[in-house]
């Protein structure tokens, strides 16, 4: 396959060498401000910036190019891709997070938030943590989580740091040097505290769900998520 990376960074470095040793070739490295024919490659792996994210998919839709985005912090335009994809017949993939293990998370919390939601006494909260250089907060992986568990209990909304209304979920977003993404949910009672935990030990797990994702878009028309890559949920 004939891979452009768009965005060059951390994520799009890991995802080459994976690519790589699974026989793949790089024909576009796309950083900020340079101009790409997006028509060179088969497919287009997005690990970029919050504000390019949306220019860089639509470029990638609008010349009939499958493009998965890993990039998070952009999603209040995601409705406009989904739009756009389908108008155009093309293909997408957006995950908040590409790792295996990230996705088993989320359906572990979504089955941990049903069982939770009758039960008074537990109060929930959640923490992530992620290197200096992030530039979003909450992760796009916290907000996953967060949707997950809001559309599986009484909870409505979540909140940054903070906890201002009673049904919310409080995130507290920590930036320590070189952590690749750690994501933690409580539930406290005065008895006792149920802990789920992710620990993300480098960002190969993330680079090699998002090129696998790359390899099952080939030849799709619509808009996807890692559960339909994974088969799983
Ligand atoms: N979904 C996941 O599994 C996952 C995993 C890790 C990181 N991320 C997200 O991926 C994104 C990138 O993470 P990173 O750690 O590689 O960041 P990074 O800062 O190391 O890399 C981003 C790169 O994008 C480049 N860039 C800026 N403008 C661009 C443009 N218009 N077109 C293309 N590239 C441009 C920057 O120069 C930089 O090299 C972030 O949003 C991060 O949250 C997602
Ligand atoms: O390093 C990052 O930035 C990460 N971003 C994603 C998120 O916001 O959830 C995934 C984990 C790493």
């Amino acid at each position: 396959m004939k891979i452009a990376l768009l965005g060059y960074g951390r994520m799009g470095k890991e995802i080459e060498q994976i690519a790589i040793s699974r026989g793949h070739e790089i024909v576009i490295k796309k950083d900020a401000n340079d101009v790409i024919d997006i028509n060179l490659a088969d497919v287009a792996i997005d690990f970029s910036v919050p504000t390019s994210a949306f220019d860089n998919i639509t470029n990638c839709i609008n010349n009939n190019v499958p493009v998965i985005s890993g990039t998070t912090g952009w999603l209040e335009k995601y409705n406009e891709v989904v739009a756009l994809c389908e108008e155009k017949k093309g293909a997408f993939i957006y995950a908040s997070n590409f790792s295996l293990g990230v996705n088993i998370f989320f359906e572990l919390n979504k089955q941990l938030a049903k069982m939770m939601s009758h039960l008074e006494d537990y109060n929930i909260s959640m923490e992530e943590i992620h290197h200096t250089k992030k530039l979003d907060a909450p992760s796009g992986t916290a907000i996953t989580l967060a949707e997950g568990i809001i559309k599986n209990s009484s909870k409505t909304m979540w909140e940054l740091d903070q906890k201002t209304v009673e049904n919310s979920i409080p995130i507290v977003a920590k930036r320590i040097p070189d952590v690749p993404g750690t994501h933690t949910v409580w539930y406290n009672s005065e008895v006792d505290t149920i802990e789920i935990k992710h620990t993300a030990h480098s960002r190969k797990g993330f680079a090699l769900g998002a090129v696998i994702a790359a390899e099952w878009i080939l030849g799709k028309t619509g808009v996807f998520n890692m559960k339909d890559v994974l088969n799983i949920g």
